[in-house]
């Protein structure tokens, strides 16, 4: 049966992909830079990984002991075996790796936290403790584009997110969502352009082929915020235009969609939204 943290998780899921417009995303408006997907393939992949929150809620839930990591270490088989039963749900198109990766990590953890009463947040960096030695610093393969722009930039994207307990979820997106006001749709909006303040996402520089498109989106989300976000004039119109600029030029916001969907599931877990 499903519990009320899976449900949540698949709340977070469903509620990202339907806020529109986002820049560099799939919405229900639009695929954006991502022609394989559409709404649809979300809303299949979001209900295949409901079998997945459950196991990493049921691993938060009975896993004893001190050693952290190998609750992790747990979680991580489960999580390859979602990555298969996401790609059987979209003929093969990745829409959630790694919400897959974060969501389960918010999902397992906030599991372990209620059962333990410990702070979330100060878990997760306990559980993903030396994941950016194992992963990226001592891997010579370098096979993803994560691997590689950790090789060329000294960047740990997903993985050090995860293991420095996800700053930019607790100190920039959490409390901004919490202090916002408005309708769902533009506060969502703009706590996802907060998070795109302080982010260095590694699908975007993927897409782009260069570092420095980090800049630019960091100053581009730092001006739609200064003009007072999507309720005002200025700020709609601006998004509107950053919308088109993505889609020109072929880039992708997924790593801060992620951290989105890690945000929302907070907050609904505390009875924030
Ligand atoms: C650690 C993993 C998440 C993945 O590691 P991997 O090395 O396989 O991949 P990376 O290249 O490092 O990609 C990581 C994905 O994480 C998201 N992300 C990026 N930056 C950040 C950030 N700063 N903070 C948090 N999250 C971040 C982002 O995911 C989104 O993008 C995905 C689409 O990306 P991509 O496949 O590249 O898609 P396209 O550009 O469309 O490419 P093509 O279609 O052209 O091919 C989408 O899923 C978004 O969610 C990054 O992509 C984890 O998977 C892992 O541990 N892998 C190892 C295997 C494993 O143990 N798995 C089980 C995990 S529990
Ligand atoms: N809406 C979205 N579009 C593209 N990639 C994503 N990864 C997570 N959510 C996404």
């Amino acid at each position: 049966m499903t519990n009320s943290i899976t449900q949540n998780a698949l709340r977070a899921l469903l509620y990202e992909v339907t806020t529109l417009p986002k820049p560099g995303l799939v919405d229900p408006a639009n695929p954006g830079p991502h022609p394989d997907m559409n709404i649809y393939t979300f809303i299949d992949s979001s209900l295949s990984l409901e079998h997945y929150f459950n196991k990493a809620t049921q691993i938060g839930q009975t896993f004893t002991g001190a050693d952290l990591p190998a609750m992790f270490t747990q979680l991580r088989q489960e999580g390859l075996l979602a990555e298969e039963e996401m790609l059987t749900a979209t003929n093969g198109v990745n829409t959630h790796k790694g919400a897959i990766f974060a969501l389960g990590i918010f999902v397992c953890a906030q599991s372990y936290c209620k059962k333990n009463q410990v702070e979330l947040f100060a878990t997760i960096a306990k559980m993903c403790h030396g994941l950016v030695e194992h992963d990226l610093e001592k891997n010579n393969q370098l096979q993803t584009a994560g691997e590689r722009e950790f090789q060329q930039y000294s960047i740990g994207g997903a993985r050090a997110q995860a293991e420095q307990g996800y700053p930019i979820v607790k100190k920039y997106a959490l409390p901004f969502l919490k202090q916002s006001t408005g309708t769902l749709q533009c506060r969502l909006l703009d706590t996802l352009m907060k998070i795109a303040t302080v982010t260095v996402d590694s699908n975007l520089i993927k897409r782009a082929g260069n570092y420095d498109v980090i800049n630019w989106l960091h100053s581009c989300a730092s001006q739609y915020l200064a003009l007072g976000g999507y309720a005002t004039v200025l700020g709609k119109k601006y998004l509107l235009k950053l919308n088109q600029i993505c889609l020109d030029h072929n880039y992708s916001l997924g790593g801060c969609a992620d951290l989105l969907i890690g945000t929302i599931f907070v907050a609904l877990e505390q009875g924030q939204l």
